[in-house]
């Protein structure tokens, strides 16, 4: 009985089977392609309808297992700036660079983000072993993190569209302004092996310096401001120019005026890192391509005191005997002591390349700052448009620089003996730095009205050398007057070797071309009574060199 019975079931299962295999079978063959797809999409409608919600994954690990993926990551910073302020599990963290807690989601905590009216939401899911979880959230296959991002799905086209493009974007820019900033300088190629390939070795970079602090005249300030905003966010103004996203500024005047400083204010105004290049240390024009190769987007390239590194006011490619100016006193002294180690063989137009060149285009986003005391002695070349977009002469003390000094160091908007301060800056030449060094507090009393007649007592004493030099070379100071020139007298900051031979600081000076003059270099031909430098006289068109 029982057997018969087992077997009575079997046939009726194996028909019902071959039943429904039948009727499938005539599905799909009595109802046309287009009614099926109807039908399916019938179906999704259906499901839509009670479930509402579309859901996108963003794992932890895609693709590597040791890599986090990018997406992920972005949106965790994202989400990072999203206090989860309904959340009743939040996790703290320590942002470095902004030495304060930063609030995120915790695992299964929800944040609700709201972008152009649509609102969606973030769900992070942590997978445990499935053995132990009860998953009533979205799932998540991998045993990591995944972030799920759920929305209407009506909200899909906004959401897959602009709203994830948007998260990324974001997701960068906090990266970037969180990022510990750091200062690299390149290492001597000698020990790249050593280095485990380290073309760069850098430290962090901390400088309280900001725009806010520099003491500049306000309308020239926010011109470099806006030149810098202009171009950090000029993506994609470069690329419909056809133009590498990079810019150059020279900055140069006196010393201490404020050029390196204002290169830390830059670092600090666009969160780049600084890639400090010391080309002595660099061997010859591949090594420096292949330093340009790895400075990665979003930093300054600095090549500080760029007249004093290397000879680079000579002939493209062409350079003296030495590679290494003579004339810079350490350089000469690490010479005679056998330290000045292996000769830089970097060329001008090495140097061009590396400014110019398809190489410094690995990466856009790079700016470079050149700083120098003597303008006049750099290759037209090397500072033309292009290579140096910008030129910014930072110059001596003016009394709108002196009134930001003032607010820095003493913390003072205005006070008595501003006029007599005033009256001084316009009659002498002092630096930012000699006037900030007089306003500093020496004291622990901190007594302003002292510091500022500091102050006064250093300007006079400027003014009062001024005057006496004047008077020792016998001509007045006034730029540009033909007879003081005759004279033998230069324009302040001139070099003093010129002056004792009478020759004429700038371009174009036919009385020293016709006394053989050359062009003030420092070098010691120069100091053994103008001898005429054959070499130097090949520069480039319009080189100074030239004028010799
Ligand atoms: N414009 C400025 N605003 C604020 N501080 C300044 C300014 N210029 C100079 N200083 C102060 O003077 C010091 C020297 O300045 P900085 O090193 O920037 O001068 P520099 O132009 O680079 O000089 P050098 O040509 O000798 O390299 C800095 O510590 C800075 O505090
Ligand atoms: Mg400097």
């Amino acid at each position: 009985m029982n057997t018969v019975g087992a077997a009575g079931l079997w046939e009726e299962a194996t028909a019902k089977i071959t039943g429904f295999m039948f009727t499938c079978l005539m599905f799909n063959q009595i109802f046309p392609d287009f009614l099926r797809h109807y039908l399916e999409s019938l179906k999704n409608k259906f499901v839509l309808y009670f479930f509402p919600n579309v859901e996108i994954t963003f794992h932890e690990y895609s693709g590597s297992k040791h890599k986090i993926s990018e997406a992920y990551s972005l949106i965790e910073t994202y989400l990072s700036s999203k206090s989860p302020t309904h959340s009743n599990r939040i996790v703290g963290e320590l942002v470095k660079k902004r030495e304060s807690v930063v609030l995120t989601m915790d695992a299964s905590q929800e944040i609700v983000d709201v972008f152009n009216g649509v609102e969606v939401k973030w769900f992070l899911k942590v997978n445990l072993p499935s053995s132990t979880t009860i998953s009533w959230g979205p799932s998540c296959d991998m045993d990591k993190k995944c972030y799920v991002l759920s929305f209407h799905c009506k909200d899909r086209k906004v959401v897959t569209r602009t709203y994830l493009d948007y998260v990324m974007g974001e997701g960068r820019e906090i990266a970037v302004r969180n990022r510990q900033q750091r200062i690299y300088t390149n290492n001597p190629s000698d020990n790249w092996w050593d280095y485990k390939k380290n073309l760069w070795s850098h430290a962090v970079f901390k400088h309280p310096t900001t725009f806010k602090s520099l003491a500049l005249d306000s309308k020239f300030k926010e011109e470099i401001i806006d030149d810098l905003a202009t171009f950090s966010k000029g993506k994609e103004y470069y690329e419909k120019a056809g133009k590498a996203w990079k810019r150059g500024y020279l900055l140069y005047g006196p010393p201490g005026t404020g050029k390196s400083t204002m290169i830390a204010a830059m670092a600090n105004y666009l969160s780049y890192d600084i890639y400090d290049l010391e080309l002595t240390a660099v061997g010859d024009n591949t090594e420096l391509r292949k330093l340009a190769s790895v400075i990665p987007s979003k930093s300054i390239v600095v090549i500080e005191d760029i007249d004093c590194s290397l000879d680079l006011s000579g002939k493209r490619g062409k350079k003296k005997e030495s590679g290494v100016r003579d004339g810079d006193p350490i350089v000469r002294k690490l010479k005679e002591e056998g330290q000045g180690g292996r000769e830089s063989k970097v060329t001008l137009s090495g140097l061009l390349n590396f400014m110019d060149g398809l190489w410094s285009a690995c990466a856009g986003e790079r700016i470079i700052v050149v700083t120098t005391n003597h303008v006049e002695k750099l290759d037209p070349a090397l500072i033309r448009r292009g290579r140096m977009d910008k030129h910014i002469e930072l110059s001596y003390c003016g009394f709108e620089a002196f009134k930001i000094l003032a607010k820095n160091f003493l913390d003072i908007d205005s006070h008595d003996l501003f006029g007599t301060i005033r009256e001084l800056l316009e009659q002498s030449h002092m630096s930012p730095a000699d006037v900030a060094e007089s306003l500093m507090h020496k004291t622990l009393s901190r007594d302003v009205e002292t510091c500022l007649q500091n102050l006064i007592q250093a300007l006079k004493n400027a003014k009062e050398v001024e005057t006496l030099e004047g008077e020792e070379k016998g001509c007045e100071k006034d730029d540009g007057n033909r007879e003081d020139e005759e004279k033998g007298c230069e324009k302040e900051g001139g070099a003093s070797e010129d002056e004792e031979k009478g020759c004429k600081k700038e371009d174009g000076a036919s009385e020293d071309e016709e006394e053989g003059c050359e062009s003030e270099d420092g070098t010691s031909e120069d100091e053994e009574g103008c001898e005429k430098d054959d070499e130097s006289c090949e520069g480039e068109e319009g080189s100074k060199k030239e004028d010799c």
